[in-house]
């Protein structure tokens, strides 16, 4: 599937609608941990997330410890950024509330 990587600007763009995502250091990817009240809030905002990233097409890298979930999104199929990171971004901060 082609998808494209976002510009420099569309980045900074990106970014500027994102505050709780840092981009990470070698610029091919957005990171946020999510710290809920206990396991289980945790693993309904994963499992909320999950089916909606089935719908998008686009699966989370993502890691949990209690309740904290730690994500990184990236495009595999672009080799860095892309609009879907954008929008699977939006969509998990709206389901963490
Ligand atoms: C075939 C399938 O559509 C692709 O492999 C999708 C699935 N989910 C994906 N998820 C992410 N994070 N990046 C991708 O490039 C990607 N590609």
């Amino acid at each position: 599937m082609s998808v494209t990587q976002l510009t420099r600007e569309e980045r900074e763009d990106a970014l500027a609608a994102l505050p709780e995502w840092r981009l990470r250091a070698d610029g091919l990817a957005i990171e946020r941990t999510f710290t809920f009240k206990d396991f289980s809030e945790a693993f309904g905002f994963m499992a909320r997330a999950a089916l909606q990233a089935e719908v998008q097409d686009h699966h989370p890298e993502w890691f949990n410890v209690y309740n904290r979930v730690q994500v990184t999104l990236t495009t595999h199929d672009a080799g860095g950024l892309s609009q879907r990171d954008v929008t699977m971004a939006k969509t998990m901060d709206a389901l963490a509330g």
